[in-house]
């Protein structure tokens, strides 16, 4: 068993090429046990390529990825295309690929906020139940380290506040470690343990206290201060690390 605060991946001068091109640079991160990591970033910046290399999907072209031994992950997928003519139950959903104890179901969906319906269509749930039920099915395997991918995209804001307090409390009641992109600097600051605005390179981390007052942090999510600043990104800031922040598509009010 994994000791409370060891780290459970560790990335070290981590570097991703796709097509020729470089995507991510230098990425050093450590996602320990029981805390909750979010990665910000603008569109293009790299974090679904991040998350994809951390569970393996991507294999980094530079750098080291460690794993705790035995570490069980979970990722949550953006969103699910399910054909809405297919009838399928919420208890189907969570028996697929393989079937599962009832009881394990009953105590997934619970912990996800869908606690009695497993008779209930896949058709018939709302975008945020939808979500929840992507959460059950991560559930199931009772992760060390849970994995979202913009777990809240196509929700409106009282159902993104919603989910992730939902999230918190999952982190609170199980201790399994949470990895998620999120667009909501508000909601982020507040559920977060550690935060790292990514743009092909770290420009910066740190506690959302710490982050909030960081001049890198502020040429990225100053002025606005919410998720329209996100795609505003002033290329006149300095960085922590001195990189220049070049290489990715956003609009640049500089
Ligand atoms: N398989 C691939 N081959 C070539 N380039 C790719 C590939 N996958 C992603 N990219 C490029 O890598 C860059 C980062 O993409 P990524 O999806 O990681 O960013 P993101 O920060 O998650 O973006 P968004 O916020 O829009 O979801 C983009 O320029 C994208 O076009």
């Amino acid at each position: 068993m994994t000791p409370q605060g060891e780290p459970l991946v560790t990335l070290a001068g981590v570097s991703v090429a796709l097509g020729g091109q470089s995507i991510l640079t230098g990425i050093d991160l450590a996602i320990r046990r029981g805390e909750i990591v979010t990665v910000v970033g603008p569109n293009g910046s790299g974090k679904t390529t991040l998350m994809r290399t951390i569970i393996g999907a991507v294999a980094p072209t530079a750098g080291r990825i460690a794993r705790a031994p035995g570490l069980r992950l979970s990722y949550v997928p953006q969103r699910l295309a399910i054909d809405p003519t297919m009838p399928m139950t919420v208890a189907r959903f969570m028996n697929l690929p393989r079937r599962r104890d009832a009881a394990v179901v009953a105590a997934a969906l619970d912990r996800a906020g869908l606690a009695g319906l497993q008779a209930r269509p896949l058709s018939a749930l709302s975008g945020g139940q939808m979500q929840r039920a992507l959460l059950a099915r991560a559930l199931l395997n009772d992760p060390d380290l849970l994995i979202l991918d913009e777990g809240t995209a196509g929700l409106d804001q009282p159902g993104v506040a919603s989910f992730y307090e939902r999230i918190e409390q999952v982190n609170r009641d199980t201790g399994c470690a949470v990895l998620m992109v999120s667009h909501d600097l508000q909601v982020v600051m507040r559920a977060s343990d550690h935060v790292i605005c990514l743009n092909g390179h770290i420009c910066c981390e740190g506690t959302p206290e710490s982050v909030s007052l960081s001049p890198a942090y502020l040429g990225l999510f100053g002025g606005a201060g919410g998720a329209l600043a996100l795609y505003r990104h002033r290329h006149t800031h300095s960085h922590d690390d001195g990189q220049p922040c070049a290489g990715h598509g956003h609009e640049d009010t500089a």
